[in-house]
This record gives C-alpha cells, sequence and structure tokens, in this order.
C-alpha cells in the first residue's frame, strides 16, 4: 500500500539522522525536501531566521500552531533553555503521529507538549490543560486564514503579555493579508518583515515578527 509523504520523510529522519541529535534530524528533512519531495516545513532559510528570533527572545513558553512533521518543532525545541516548555498543535492525525517520531528520534520529547486538535478548541484551554499563564513566543504556521482569528482570540484568553512575541511564517506565500492589515495596523503590535523564500524554492516568501504592546 502507499506510503504518505509524512511517512517518507521520518523513513528518510530514520534513516540519515542520528538519534538524539536534533540537527541531524533538521538536517536529514532538509535532504529529503531537496533532493527527494518538497515539502511544507519552514525550511533551512526562514529556519535560519526563526533560530535567531527564538534565541533572542529565550522563551519559557512556546505554543507553535500547525506541527506539520515536526521540522519547526525541533528547530525550536534544540534552542530552549532546560526548563522551557513547548506546546504544538496539530489537528491531522496523521501528520501528529509521524511528527511525535520525528520529536522523538531528535530526543526533545521531555520539552515538548504534542496537542492532536483544533487551535480554536485548545488556545482557550491553555490555562487549565498546562498551568500556562502566558506566552514568550508564538509560532503560527497552521491554516493561513486562522492566523487572525487564532490572535484575536489568544488575546482575548490573556495569552499575550506586554513583550509576547508572534513569529508568523508565509505571510507572502501562501500569504495571510487579513492578518498582515491587522497586526501591522494595530496600535498594540509592533512589527518586522523578515524577506526570504517559500521552503527549499526561490518563490518570494517571509516571516512577519510582532511584539504585542499589551
Ligand atoms: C497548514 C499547514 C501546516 C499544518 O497545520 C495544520 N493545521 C492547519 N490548521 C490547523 C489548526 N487550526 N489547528 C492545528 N493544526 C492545524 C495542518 O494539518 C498541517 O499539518 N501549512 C501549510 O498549509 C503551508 C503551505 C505552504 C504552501 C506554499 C505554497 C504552495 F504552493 C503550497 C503550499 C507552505 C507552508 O510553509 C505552509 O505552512
Ligand atoms: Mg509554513
Amino acid at each position: 500500500t502507499q506510503t504518505t509523504r509524512p511517512q517518507r520523510m521520518l523513513a528518510a529522519v530514520q534513516k540519515n539522522a542520528t538519534r538524539g541529535d536534533p540537527r541531524s534530524v533538521v538536517k536529514a528533512i532538509d535532504q529529503f525536501c531537496r533532493q527527494k519531495e518538497w515539502a511544507m516545513n519552514v525550511g533551512d532559510e526562514k529556519g535560519c531566521i526563526l533560530d535567531s528570533v527564538v534565541t533572542e527572545v529565550n522563551p519559557e513558553t512556546v505554543l507553535e500552531l500547525g506541527t506539520y512533521c515536526g521540522y519547526s518543532t525541533v528547530r525550536i525545541a534544540s534552542l530552549l533553555p532546560p526548563q522551557a516548555k513547548l506546546i504544538t498543535l496539530e489537528f491531522n492525525p496523521g501528520n501528529a503521529a509521524i511528527a511525535r517520531q520525528v520529536i522523538a528520534w531528535a530526543g526533545l520529547e521531555d520539552k515538548v507538549e504534542l496537542v492532536e486538535g483544533a487551535s480554536g478548541d485548545f488556545i482557550p484551554k491553555m490555562k487549565e490543560m498546562f498551568g500556562i499563564k502566558t506566552f514568550d513566543l508564538v509560532f503560527l504556521d497552521h491554516w493561513k486564514d486562522r492566523y487572525l482569528p487564532d490572535t484575536k482570540l489568544m488575546e482575548e484568553c490573556g495569552l499575550l503579555r506586554k513583550g509576547s512575541i508572534l513569529l508568523a511564517d508565509n505571510v507572502i506565500c501562501p500569504g495571510t493579508p487579513d492578518y498582515l492589515e491587522y497586526i501591522r495596523n494595530s496600535p498594540r503590535y509592533k512589527s518586522q518583515f523578515f524577506k526570504s523564500h517559500l521552503e527549499y524554492t526561490k518563490v518570494e516568501d517571509g516571516l512577519e515578527k510582532s511584539i504585542f504592546l499589551g
């Protein structure tokens, strides 16, 4: 029977990456996507920008929306301080199952809570489920038309504090026009655009980094 692309990606990790070595997992996925099959990971070019933001923020609490296969989860978790926690939401069960195994191969399962479900259902439950008061960093990489409603939901649920950072993938391609319009014009955010390219291609894309002003 036919395997899925996430399954083939996991097989490449298990074949080419060293257990417990997050950088080798990231490298194996990037090689798979460049040499074998394109996949919608944030990728190596935007991944370096992600790494620099994570390092700068040095967050204790991180929320990732849209785990996919766990590529950005591994990049982020590998840079977190010892007690830090990364909560990642993925509603496709097949993708969640692969992501769990990718995260485990990297040896990062203790830093990551993968929740299988939709962001809209789980964002309001973050406090009760994980005792999280606010998130220091949020990485938005899920359905592009959910960035705006989920940002408003996080505001309403009091999950953002003065200084919380939102980092959004794909603001050019596929694009998140309503989110960009809101976040760039709201007096409650200060935003910065990082020009880059769609993962593994020359197509223009970029990340939007926004700081919540309270
Ligand atoms: C949306 C996906 C990423 C994952 O997000 C999960 N998801 C969704 N909505 C929710 C939710 N509401 N809650 C929890 N999880 C959720 C899903 O199941 C996928 O696994 N990402 C993309 O579609 C994506 C697409 C492209 C892309 C660009 C050019 C093309 F020609 C074709 C595709 C590039 C990217 O960089 C992406 O990130
Ligand atoms: Mg993306």
